[in-house]
């Protein structure tokens, strides 16, 4: 096991707690700008600016069901015993432009979403009636404005569908089409590229050499960005050489929005993200009142980049993510819920803690809503390496710094990562 046990009282005097680290980051990345975007490419952006709708909702009075329009009052009293005719003058099938003149004793075969004629007070649904085209018998009186959609009873011209600030989810797209919209400014999605670091990485799936280990992190998190809103681009892994690293930095930053790396962050001789951007006075690298997570850089690139260098430690990153990248991701796409849902859940088990440092334990949640329990996903604990137990985990149980021990019935704050 690795769990480290370091967390010594005089390293709090220097080190900042999840809150600060996240306040500072949430404070440095930028709302991306926004642009106008067609509804297609708009799906799941954060609308930038209120759709109003251009005419009423709907547009014209029109038909709710298949049948005639006819004026009620030729058909007070009719019943299946005592039809009425009616002539039928006009066909309106959906999409007709036709405002046929419709007297008393007449009617219009009608379509849903045809325009009503004007005078017309009613439609009789098909099933009322014989069907008839020249002539139709009516078996039941309509009443007064019956299955009758009257224009702007959804919105009327000008009214907000859509406000400053919401997702674009399907139901939004479909209101502001129908508002007239065919592009609408939107924050775009934060592109964002994903490198691993060190040497000892392979792909999955090449034989492994003793020393060597596949990659997971930048499947971890390329996934996680995707999952976030934004749009991955996997570097992939880039050995614990500086010129190599800074060859790959340099050619990827001009074209994204924040990096994500990981590994190459502790204190190590090959720590090569530190190597490479600690001498930068626009990154920060330092420990953070967490486990697993301590060491964690962030700041900017010279060419504009967010950049964030997380541990290399698969837990640890994937943590790191939750913590920090996610939020700030959905920031810099303009949402304003950065936070993933909470729960408050009973452990099924004891475990320690680090004094001192908030521990964030991977956990799989059980039970019915309001009366969830976890268990720990991993039996290694929150131990950062123990990738494949991850996968277990449904959630991250957050224990706060002044804990050193959950007890099995403690009542936990979980962060639920299957769900927004
Ligand atoms: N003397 C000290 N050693 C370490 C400390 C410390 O304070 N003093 N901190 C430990 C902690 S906590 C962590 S977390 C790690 C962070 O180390 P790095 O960010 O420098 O990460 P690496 O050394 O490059 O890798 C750590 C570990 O993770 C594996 N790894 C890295 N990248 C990947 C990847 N893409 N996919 C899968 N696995 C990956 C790597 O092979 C190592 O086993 O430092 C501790 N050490
Ligand atoms: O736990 Mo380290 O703090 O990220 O393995």
């Amino acid at each position: 096991m690795t769990r480290d046990d370091d967390c010594a009282p005089s390293a709090r005097v220097y080190s900042r707690t999840v809150a600060e680290h996240l306040a500072i980051v949430l404070d440095a990345v930028p709302v991306l700008g926004a642009e106008r975007r067609s509804l297609d490419a708009a799906r799941g952006l954060v609308a930038a600016e209120d759709v109003r709708s251009a005419t009423a909702t709907p547009p014209f009075d029109n038909s709710a069901m298949d049948g005639y329009a006819v004026h009620s009052a030729d058909l007070r009293g009719v019943s299946e015993s005592a039809p009425v005719a009616l002539v039928v003058v006009a066909d309106l099938p959906a999409g007709s432009a036709d405002n046929p003149t419709i007297d008393f004793g007449q009617a219009a075969r009608i379509m849903t979403g045809a325009p009503i004629p004007d005078g017309i007070d009613a439609v009789v649904p098909i099933e009322h009636t014989d069907e008839g085209t020249a002539t139709v018998l009516v078996f039941r009186p309509p009443r007064a404005g019956a299955h009758l959609r009257r224009a702007g009873e959804d919105a009327a011209a000008g009214d907000r569908v859509v406000s400053a600030g919401s997702v674009m989810w399907p139901t939004r797209l479909a209101a502001a089409a129908s508002a007239g919209a065919d592009a609408i400014l939107v924050h775009p999605a934060p592109r964002v590229a994903v490198i691993s670091t060190g040497s000892e990485l392979v792909a999955p799936g090449h034989p492994l050499r003793r020393g060597q280990i596949p990659d997971s992190n930048s499947f971890l998190l390329s996934a996680a960005v995707t999952e976030a809103g934004g749009v991955a681009t996997r570097i992939g892994a880039v050995p614990d050489d500086p010129d190599a690293l800074r060859e790959v930095l340099a050619r990827i930053a001009p074209t994204v929005d924040a990096m994500v790396l990981s590994g190459g962050v502790s204190v190590g001789a090959f720590d090569v993200v530190k190597a490479v951007l600690a001498p930068l006075d626009t990154m920060f690298f330092g420990p953070i009142l967490m486990q697993p997570g301590k060491p964690q850089g962030f700041g900017r690139l010279p060419q504009g980049p967010v950049v964030f260098a997380l541990p290399g430690n698969p837990v640890s990153a994937y943590v790191s993510f939750e913590a920090f990248v996610r939020p700030a991701l959905l920031r810099m796409a303009g949402h304003t819920s950065l936070h993933r849902r909470t729960i408050t859940a009973v452990a099924d088990d004891a475990w320690t803690c680090p004094a001192g440092r908030m521990q964030y334990m991977p956990v799989v949640v059980e039970g019915e809503p309001g009366r969830e329990r976890v268990k720990r996903a991993t039996s290694g604990g929150s131990s950062s390496h123990l990738i494949a137990g991850l996968g277990r985990s449904t959630g991250l149980a957050v224990i706060p710094e002044q804990l050193d021990r959950v007890e099995a019935g403690d009542r936990l704050t979980v962060m639920v990562t299957t769900s927004p």
